[in-house]
């Protein structure tokens, strides 16, 4: 049996702007790239080669090995492993840091076991990942993360995941501007009620976004692309967000949100040349705030995770 493996795990991003903690979409780029290694005695070890992330000091506070010892839990498994981090997303970004790092290293297990859990399976050791992250285990990274594509959380007890089809053109724009939000303090801010009114607007736009998805009907993306309970509230954290919002839209995104938990905004566009011209738009926009960021656009992720 292989003693080690290295592996890309994908970047995400959660929400989709109508969908907290029911929908993402995994990135084609960036991601965590990770190498394990059996260890000849039970234990972790997280080795740190990437450029700029700070980890946890408490190496059981990491979230790929947080997943990882629930993963080998559920197997019965004493054995122990060494994770060295070659690349890394940056915490608290909104592309689903903490989600990449846990389902890398359930995935590269999982590999070098001989796979004796389904791919889907591994979501909800993932899951404990999040757990240890952001105080809930949200499965709408790490879903997409393992599964690649779009996925709804139909149900998280029983755990119900869809995988839903899409455009084969459907491009997103990510900006990401250099402040940082933890998943954990922006779950926090988030209102413990809302009105009937606003849930009726939020259930028929994910069901909108869905439907629009699978149809590939681009204007119904555009006009269900909108959140009136999160982004309201979490938007007060990105200075600048309705404009460059704004700027996504009047250069031809489909529409556009916050990432995940934020910073990062992301916006869907039906053509790379639209997505590009919306990246300019948005960093433009975001650099008259004074805010360093950087832009990029990339295409969704069929396949998850991969071996290297
Ligand atoms: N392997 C890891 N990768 C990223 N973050 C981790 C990891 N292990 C623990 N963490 C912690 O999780 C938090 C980042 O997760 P989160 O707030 O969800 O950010 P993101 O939006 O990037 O996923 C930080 O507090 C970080 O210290
Ligand atoms: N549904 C979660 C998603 C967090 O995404 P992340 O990429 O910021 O970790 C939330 O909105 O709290």
């Amino acid at each position: 049996m292989k003693e080690r493996i290295r592996v890309f795990s994908p970047a995400t991003v959660a929400n989709v702007a109508c969908g907290f903690d029911v929908l993402g979409f995994a990135l084609e780029s960036p991601g965590d790239e990770i190498e394990v290694r059996r260890r000849n005695e039970p234990g972790f070890t997280v080795i740190n080669k990437t450029a700029d992330t700070v980890f946890p000091s408490d190496v059981n506070k990491n979230t790929a090995v947080v997943s990882l010892k629930a993963y080998l839990e559920h197997l019965g498994s004493e054995d122990g492993f060494e994770i060295t981090f070659h690349s890394k997303i940056k915490p608290g970004s909104g592309i689903g840091s903490s989600s990449a790092s846990a389902a890398a290293s359930v995935f590269a297990v999982n590999e070098l076991l001989g796979r004796p859990l389904a791919q889907t399976d591994l979501v909800q050791f993932a899951m404990q990942g999040e757990k240890a992250a952001a105080g809930v285990a949200h499965a709408d990274n790490v879903a997409p993360a393992i599964m690649g594509g779009f996925v709804l959380v139909r149900s998280y007890d029983p755990l119900d995941l869809i995988q839903i089809p899409y455009p084969e053109e459907l491009y997103c724009t990510i900006i990401h501007p250099q402040i940082e939000v933890k998943t954990e303090d922006a779950r926090k801010i988030l209102r413990k009620g809302i009105t009937l009114k606003d849930a009726v607007t939020q259930w028929g736009n994910i069901a909108g976004l869905i439907a629009g998805l699978m149809k590939g009907d681009y204007p119904l993306i555009g006009r269900s692309l909108k959140d009136v309970i999160i982004e309201p509230i979490r938007s007060m954290l990105i200075p600048g967000f309705d404009e460059v919002k704004e700027a996504a839209l009047a250069n031809g995104a489909l529409g556009a949100s916050i990432s995940g938990s934020g910073p990062s905004m992301f916006a869907l566009s039906s053509s790379l040349e639209t997505a590009q011209r919306v990246a300019q738009a948005m960093t433009k926009t975001f650099s008259q705030f004074e805010i360093e960021n950087h832009s990029y656009v990339s295409k969704i992720n069929k396949q998850g995770p991969k071996v290297l």
